[in-house]
């Protein structure tokens, strides 16, 4: 897959490239081929009128006779040999190579899916996005219907329904605006509205549109024939309606099991904080935000005392805090130069059948550097172990990552709640070091959403947190994600620290975790105005 990082559709731009290319020059010969039929065409024209004017005055004339005679034999094979060369060149024009890449339909899906989760999470109104607007500001060319109609058809056969039909109701908007050929039309865009409707279970709409495209197409079989269908399924509701306010359904109603809501509500609480965080649209209270402060850490290794290293404390317990400045640029080119040609698509463990498999809630691309393999690597894994005090011994290979179209990670821990996830390590994931190799246009923060926390990436800096309590409990606190990259490349690097060889260095402020146990996390404040 190609949209899972954006540099991996660098490649594409030069597949882009060359077809402009054939294109232009297959474009500029059709032109001149045409203008030459063109002009005998009008000349053919202009003779025939003054020919009917006077007909036999006109082939009285002996030029006349024999111009019309030369036309329909030479001239003719001459044209004829016009348009056949023409054909012979369109026949033989080619813009699909054999050693260039391309996109698949899995990658059209893909950032089809992406555009709307852009849409979804950072409320942006389908107009402006498919006018090439974003915050009121002109970021891209516009959608062309077709651009539209594809998204639509393609959020359509991944089942997303209701995204297909927003899409398809701005196709239809901008069709009626246009008008040019496309190689579909009216009522194949009015099919899919009401096809979505009747799958988003309202018949009603279904009907209303099915009717709209009968007065445009009549015959059209498949309208023709849903019509009864849904009119069958309206009275079918009908009765159930009706016999279910009279009290007779013989439906048993099952107790609703009250863990499952709650769950369930939990989890959309989750999910209504992580979207509002990533829009940044939470703030922590001020009684909280008080004590956060930066210095200077010098602590840890004497290394630090010559390179002290900035330290910005961004939430207290469980202390959340970035380190300025901790990857140099020259650092940074250099990672990404190592990991890109190993790129492989981010899994996810399946928790079913403990596999890794590829899911639409982490869409990444990402690699894993060895100490052994560069001086690079293992200077920046030192570096982590002076800033953190940490040991690196049972830590786990950097894993460098990029996002993109949409790319995201949804809400997680680190810590593997199963015993045996992390068999290949020594213990848990105690720590992570989250290295920002790059800023962000827009989107892309790193969110903990119990916390109502945001960090926007800033490129050289590093995030750090304890995953788990001082019991080696995962603290459930420190759940976080990765919103979708609204512009953008994100370039992030994992050094995931565990627990074996940590006995005895004392990890980070540890009293501090401590305390936390006492404390009660603030509850962010939802900003009212954006
Ligand atoms: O990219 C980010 O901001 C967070 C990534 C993350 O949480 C992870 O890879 O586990
Ligand atoms: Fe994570």
């Amino acid at each position: 897959e190609l949209f899972t990082a954006i540099s991996e559709m660098e490649p594409l731009l030069e597949t882009h490239k060359r077809i402009i290319d054939d294109l232009d020059d297959y474009v500029d010969k059709e032109e001149k081929r045409l203008m030459t039929l063109k002009k005998h065409l009008i000349l053919y024209k202009r003779e025939h009128e003054k020919a009917l004017e006077d007909i036999p005055n006109y082939l009285g004339n002996p030029i006349n006779a024999f111009t019309l005679i030369k036309r329909l034999t030479t001239d003719l094979d001459h044209i004829e040999h016009s348009i056949k060369i023409g054909t012979d060149y369109i026949k033989n024009v080619t813009i699909n190579y054999d050693d260039v890449k391309y996109p698949s339909e899995e990658d059209l899906s893909g950032a089809a899916q992406a555009l709307t989760r852009l849409q979804e999470t950072y409320h942006l109104d389908v107009k402006d996005l498919s006018e090439g607007i974003l915050n009121g500001v002109i970021y891209s060319t516009p959608m062309t219907v077709s651009d539209c109609y594809e998204l639509g058809r393609s959020l359509y056969n991944d089942k997303d329904y209701s995204n297909a039909l927003t899409w398809m109701m701005e196709t239809l908007r901008k069709y009626k605006e246009e008008n040019e050929p496309y190689p579909f039309d009216e009522v194949d865009i009015l099919e899919y509205i009401s096809f979505s409707h009747y799958m988003l279970g309202d018949v009603r709409k279904a009907i209303e549109w099915t009717k709209t495209l009968l007065k445009l197409a009549p015959n059209h079989p498949r309208a023709r024939g849903n019509i009864p269908h849904y009119m069958k399924e309206i009275e079918e509701e009908d009765t159930k309606l009706k016999r279910r306010r009279r009290g007779d359904t013989g439906e048993v109603t099952k107790e609703k099991d009250p863990e499952v809501v709650e769950e369930l509500s939990e989890y959309q609480k989750d999910r209504i904080n992580y979207e509002a965080l990533c829009r940044g649209d939470m703030r922590l209270p001020s009684y909280f935000t008080k004590d956060l402060h930066c210095r200077y850490l010098t602590e840890n290794h004497p290394f630090l005392i010559l390179a002290r290293v900035k330290m910005e404390i961004i939430y207290l317990n469980p202390d959340v805090v970035v380190f300025h400045d901790v990857l140099s640029d020259d650092e940074i080119e250099y990672i990404k130069t190592l990991a890109k040609p190993r790129f492989k698509r981010a899994v996810v463990h399946d928790p079913r059948t403990g596999e890794l498999v590829p899911a639409n809630y982490r869409i990444s691309k990402s690699a894993w550097l060895r100490d052994e393999e560069s001086d690079v690597v293992s200077r920046i894994s030192q570096r982590v172990a002076d800033i953190t005090g940490l040991s690196m011994d049972t830590a786990e290979e950097l894993q460098v990552v990029n996002y993109g179209i949409g790319g995201h990670y949804e809400p997680h821990f680190d810590f593997a709640r199963q015993e045996n996830a992390f068999k290949k390590f020594s213990g848990n994931r105690i720590a992570t070091v989250l290295f920002y190799m790059s800023e962000v246009a827009q989107g892309g923060a790193t969110v903990f959403t119990r916390l109502g926390l945001s960090v926007f990436p800033i490129k050289g800096a590093a995030l750090f947190w304890m995953n788990l309590h001082p019991s080696g409990e995962g603290d459930i606190s420190t759940r976080h994600a990765a919103c979708p990259v609204l512009r953008g490349s994100k370039w992030v690097s994992n050094k995931w620290i565990h627990q074996g060889g940590q006995e005895l260095l004392k990890p980070c402020d540890l009293e501090y975790q401590d305390e936390a146990y006492m404390r009660k996390i603030p509850r962010p404040i939802p900003k009212t105005s954006r």
